[in-house]
């Protein structure tokens, strides 16, 4: 297929490249801080940038009418709006984790939380790379609205770590943990290779990676 990165230059926009181009796929569309560059069309566009390049992403889809992957985090619900309109015209798969583990975590969590009453504590810790801009990770956010309740959340910012998360559920002289480490940006760019191969057989809507999944 014929692709565009959106945060090109970035840990993820690199590591996407690289997987890309073992599996045949040809980076067609790059855009970064310093610009874009366009060789052709892209049949999909992929955005792993920040926030502050949400508002170019929604013109370049609107422009060249192309399906989008995002990942990107730190995204409020204006965003989401604007995703929202965006995903009547082209599919839109989003997710702020796009690793099978997490996906799996997530749906242990909201097993747990069937059986967890009131009065046993929730709470979710993080923890990245020293370079991650957003806090809490978008992945915490997404697991904390599984629980339909508030928690309490804790974030780490050390070293390189790829991204590691745990929710802890505890009572009384108890406590029962989940979590999920990523060993490598892998973990991501696997996820965003498979949704970008189906992409281009869906019909427009917005699509979590989850549904992807099934
Ligand atoms: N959903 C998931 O599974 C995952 C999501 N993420 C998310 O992906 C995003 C990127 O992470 P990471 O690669 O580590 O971040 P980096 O900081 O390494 O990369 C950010 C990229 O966005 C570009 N960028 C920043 N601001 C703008 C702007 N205003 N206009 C155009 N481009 C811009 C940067 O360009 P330049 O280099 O020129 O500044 C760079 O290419 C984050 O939101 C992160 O949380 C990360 C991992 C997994
Ligand atoms: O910035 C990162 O690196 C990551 N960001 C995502 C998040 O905010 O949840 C996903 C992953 O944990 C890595």
């Amino acid at each position: 297929m014929k692709y565009g990165i959106i945060g090109y230059s970035g840990r993820m926009g690199q590591a996407i490249e690289e997987l890309f181009s073992e599996a045949g796929h040809e980076l067609v569309y790059q855009m970064d801080e310093n610009g874009e560059k366009e060789i052709e069309k892209p049949e999909v566009v992929i955005d792993f940038s920040l926030k502050e390049a949400f508002a170019d992403t929604v013109r370049v889809i609107k422009e060249k009418e192309v399906p989008l992957v995002i990942g990107t985090t730190g995204l409020d619900d204006t965003d989401f709006a604007k995703l929202d309109e965006l995903a009547e015209k082209v599919a839109v798969i989003q997710s702020f984790n796009f690793s099978i583990g997490i996906n799996i975590l997530s749906e242990l969590i909201k097993k747990v939380n069937k059986y967890v009453d009131r009065d046993w504590d929730i709470e979710i810790s993080e923890t990245h790379h020293r370079f991650k801009k957003d806090k809490p990770s978008g992945t915490a956010i997404m697991l904390g609205d599984l629980l339909e309740r508030d928690v309490e959340m804790h974030s780490k910012r050390l070293g390189s770590e790829f991204g590691e998360h745990e929710v802890d559920f505890a009572s009384i002289g108890e406590v029962l943990t989940l979590k999920h480490r990523a060993y490598s940006r892998k973990a991501f760019t696997q996820g965003v290779l498979l949704s970008a191969e189906k992409i281009l057989d869906l019909e427009p809507g917005f699509y979590s990676f989850s549904e992807i999944l099934k």
